[in-house]
């Protein structure tokens, strides 16, 4: 069976980090005889200079009709003046595949140790995975823009928190069995919403996982005081966002952080969850790392290929304890040589396949 994956390289970044994910990808279907068809699209600013339009519908029907999609990164300052955004075609991606469950693992790696900004007696032992609502709250709600006031809705529906929140205390049965909610419940009536849904969950479906609940104003310096202290970090979706940037730092860099995007359909979105990073495009320096454990997300998640997807996690943990590294984590390779460095880890680690008996 051929799995169909839909690449969106995008702008800046994106497209030399999709090219390394794919080339991972492309290894490890080798090494496990998997089939797979890539295609690539027009997406983000590439495609609102090439059509006018983020998103276009060609785009569109190929990231449905896929089993999975990979995107690099979209967005840029070329963008950024008053036409059509490249963002928008993101958001409009994930409401179109209906991927409302955003997971992103961080993790600390052997080796990078002492990239952290903490202090390594603060960093042992971190282990986090946010989930991050995808497709609702304040990035979706009704927006007015004038010159002189401007509105940004913010909404949840019980439902909306309901399925995020299972997702959530589901991931927590497989690993350490806690989750920490995440909102602002002190303030916003969707947070006491958000925060009395996912209550009213744990007792009724989950009452063998650990809940507790942190502000969002105080979860941001508890994840960098203590960052070992959690262990499945539940919120919404701006909050999510950005303390998965923040988080990313604590393993040493934003560069090595994969995301997998799910919903109930589609096989799901799979994303590094950096950007676009103007500052550094088409010179080599972006840390692939990030799209490739994304790709071995695909594998796991779209296509219910664990053996792969942990062969790529191997090939990756084994590349960085060997120093092969980009300058954000303190090397010198570029993008190119550590893709093709966790390339060559992905076949040296590969299970030998017995050569046939010769007459
Ligand atoms: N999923 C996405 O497509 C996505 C995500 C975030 C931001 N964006 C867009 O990207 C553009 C730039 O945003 P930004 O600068 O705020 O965030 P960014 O994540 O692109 O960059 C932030 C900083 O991290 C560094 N960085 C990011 N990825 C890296 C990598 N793989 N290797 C090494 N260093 C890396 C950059 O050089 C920069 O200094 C904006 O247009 C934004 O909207 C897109
Ligand atoms: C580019 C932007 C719309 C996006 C988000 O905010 O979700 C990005 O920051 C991310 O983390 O994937
Ligand atoms: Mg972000």
């Amino acid at each position: 069976m051929t799995h169909k994956i839909v690449l969106l390289p995008g702008d800046g970044i994106g497209p030399e980090v999709a090219a390394a994910a794919r080339a991972a990808l492309e290894a490890v279907a080798a090494e496990h005889a998997l089939s797979l068809a890539f295609s690539s699209h027009d997406f983000g600013g590439c495609a609102i200079d090439a059509h006018g339009d983020p998103f276009p519908e060609e785009t569109k029907s190929a990231c449905l009709s896929a089993d999975a999609v990979f995107l690099g990164a979209v967005g840029g300052p070329k963008w950024d003046g008053g036409g059509p955004r490249p963002e928008a075609g993101l958001l409009a991606l994930r409401t179109e595949l209906g991927t409302f469950a955003n997971l992103r693992p961080i993790t600390l790696f052997e080796g990078l140790e002492a990239l952290s900004p903490l202090k390594p007696e603060r960093v042992a032992g971190t282990d986090l995975l946010i989930v991050r609502e995808l497709t609702g709250g304040i990035y979706f709600g009704n927006r007015q823009e004038g010159d002189e006031n401007a509105t940004d809705e913010c909404a949840y529906s019980r439902g909306e928190v309901e399925r995020i929140a299972r997702i959530a205390f589901e991931a927590a049965r497989g690993r350490d069995g806690r989750v920490t909610s995440v909102d602002k419940a002190n303030v916003l009536a969707t947070s006491r919403l958000w925060r009395k849904t996912v209550i009213a969950l744990r007792d009724a479906e989950f009452p063998d996982v650990e809940l507790d609940h942190v502000l969002v104003d105080a979860m941001a310096m508890k994840l960098i005081e203590r960052p070992s202290a959690f262990d499945v970090i539940l919120t919404e979706n701006m909050f999510g966002d950005i303390l998965s940037d923040e988080a990313s730092v604590i393993a040493g860099s934003i560069g090595l952080a994969p995301s997998a995007s799910l919903g109930l359909t589609h096989g799901g979105l799979f994303e590094p969850i950096h950007g676009s990073a103007p500052d550094i495009a088409g010179q080599g320096k972006a840390n692939p790392i990030g799209a490739i454990l994304s790709a071995a997300m695909l594998l796991r998640h779209a296509l219910g290929e664990e053996a792969a997807a942990a062969t790529i996690e191997r090939a990756v943990s084994k590349c960085l304890a060997d120093g092969v590294n980009t300058g954000d984590v303190g090397g010198s390779a570029t993008t190119q040589e550590v893709a093709q460095a966790v390339c060559e880890r992905i076949r040296a680690a590969a299970p030998s396949i017995p050569l046939a008996a010769t007459a």
